[in-house]
């Protein structure tokens, strides 16, 4: 099987042309150059990850399932990560974590927090004004 093969960086870097396209993703290669005319997101995102770690790249569009089974076609060998080799982000955890690679929601709960914060503030503020003017009547 093509698939017991290692390669090193090195090695899948000078892979980087269209008719000679290799990608890593999740520290396995794929040769692309069969299916980059075919790509529904275009032959330029290929061309501009090749030779190197895709992961991040494959994994932000979301690809789907029928996606990731063309990729098990494409499989020619695994990474051998060497000391000092780039290491790719924690995706896995990422996801597990349900937090994803898009804060922006959690930007968007501070938000409404500080509204809320604001809000009851002024509120407590207009009733402790309120009080004060009755303890003026007396
Ligand atoms: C060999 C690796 C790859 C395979 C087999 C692949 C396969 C596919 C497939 C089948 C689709 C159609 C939608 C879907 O089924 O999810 C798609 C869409 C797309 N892919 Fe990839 N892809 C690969 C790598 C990449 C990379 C590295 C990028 C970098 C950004 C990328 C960007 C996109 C984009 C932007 C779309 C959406 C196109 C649209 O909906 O207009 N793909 N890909």
């Amino acid at each position: 099987m093509a698939d017991g093969k290692e390669f090193t960086y090195e090695e899948v870097s000078g892979h980087s042309s269209k008719k000679d396209l290799y990608l890593v993703i999740h520290d396995k290669i794929y040769n692309a150059s069969s299916f980059i005319d075919e790509h529904p997101g275009g032959e330029e995102v290929l061309l501009d990850v090749g030779g190197q770690d895709a992961t991040e790249a494959f994994e932000d569009v979301g690809h789907s399932d029928e996606a990731r089974e063309i990729l098990t076609g494409l499989l020619v060998g695994k990474l051998k990560r060497k000391p000092g080799d780039p290491q790719p982000r924690d995706l896995d955890s990422q996801l597990k974590s349900g937090s994803g690679s898009k804060p922006a929601t959690d930007g968007a709960g501070m938000g409404v927090m500080l509204y809320v914060v604001v809000l009851v503030g002024a509120a407590l503020a207009f009733g402790a004004y309120k009080y004060m003017e009755t303890q003026k009547d007396k």
